[in-house]
């Protein structure tokens, strides 16, 4: 199995921790990511240091608290395939927080490296903004959650997508893997997958131009596909919606990709 495809973990107690991606145990430098399950009544608590987090509440309702401020039941939906943004919670480094589970929860928590600590932040669902982006067969639902328009955090970019069946998204494939603004910034990512109907998979590449890495994946519910460099399409089989959330972080909290110029002739081939 390819070292960029993880297989998430079985349920435990109150508290699973579905994946627990580190930079210790990936490739990666600046973003790691958790899924956690909380069963009702369920708490979970983190002391940062010098990290920051968004703590997005995937399905379900939870209470979060940074011991200074408490948000109280946070999140809009049972399934994200209700396709509605939902609500996230922005804890920047040299902070604590809380979560507790007021119903059955799946939360993710983002991270990436902090130095400058800025303000608790609750991210409302209603303040995500909404795309409706490409066009044919490329289709896809995009909740910006933390885009890098937006000044809250230090490193951290978050991001949903929807793609239906038959369509494309990160397509036509593009990459931000090099520190050479302005023509393309360097973010690495994690795509936390999910299906509908759930026994469904999407096709993921993750590759380079020098095709130093160039995987191809058969990506199920529940799996995250870590974006060490390289460009990373993914294409969905007839019958299935795809969701996927991607943390990005990098030297730069700027997003700027760039395309596959072997197939950027897609793009101007429809303007
Ligand atoms: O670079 C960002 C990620 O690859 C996705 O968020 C991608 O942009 C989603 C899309 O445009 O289809």
């Amino acid at each position: 199995m390819s070292k960029l495809l993880r297989k998430p973990n079985k349920a435990e107690q109150d508290v699973t921790v579905v994946h627990d991606i580190q930079t210790e145990n990936s490739s990666l430098e600046y973003v790691e990511f958790k899924m956690i399950d909380l069963k009702p009544g369920g708490t979970y608590s983190e002391q940062l240091g010098k990290k920051e987090c968004c703590i997005v509440a995937v399905t379900g309702k939870i209470n979060v608290t940074d011991h200074d401020q408490t948000f109280e039941n946070i999140g809009t939906r049972e399934t994200v395939f209700e396709q509605i943004p939902t609500d996230s919670v922005y804890v920047s480094n040299d902070r604590g927080f809380e979560i507790e589970a007021v119903s059955q929860a799946r939360v993710a928590l983002c991270y990436s490296p902090s130095e400058n600590q800025l303000p608790t932040k609750l991210i409302k669902a209603s303040e995500n903004g909404i795309e409706l982006r490409g066009v044919e067969n490329n289709k896809r639902l995009v909740h910006n959650i933390l885009p890098d328009s937006d000044p809250s955090a230090n490193r951290l970019l978050v991001v949903e997508v929807f793609t239906e069946s038959g369509n494309w998204s990160s397509y036509p494939p593009h990459k931000h893997d090099q520190d050479n603004l302005p023509n393309e910034s360097f973010l690495e990512e994690t795509y936390y997958h999910e299906m509908n109907p759930n026994q469904g998979f999407v096709f993921q590449r993750v590759y380079t131009d020098d095709r130093s890495i160039d995987e191809t994946m058969t990506v199920d519910h529940g799996d995250v596909v870590i974006v060490p460099a390289g460009y990373h399409p993914v294409g969905v089989p007839d019958g299935y919606t795809s969701y996927y959330l991607n943390v990005m972080a990098g030297p730069k909290r700027i997003w700027k990709f760039h395309n596959d110029p072997d197939h950027e002739w897609i793009l101007k081939s429809r303007q």
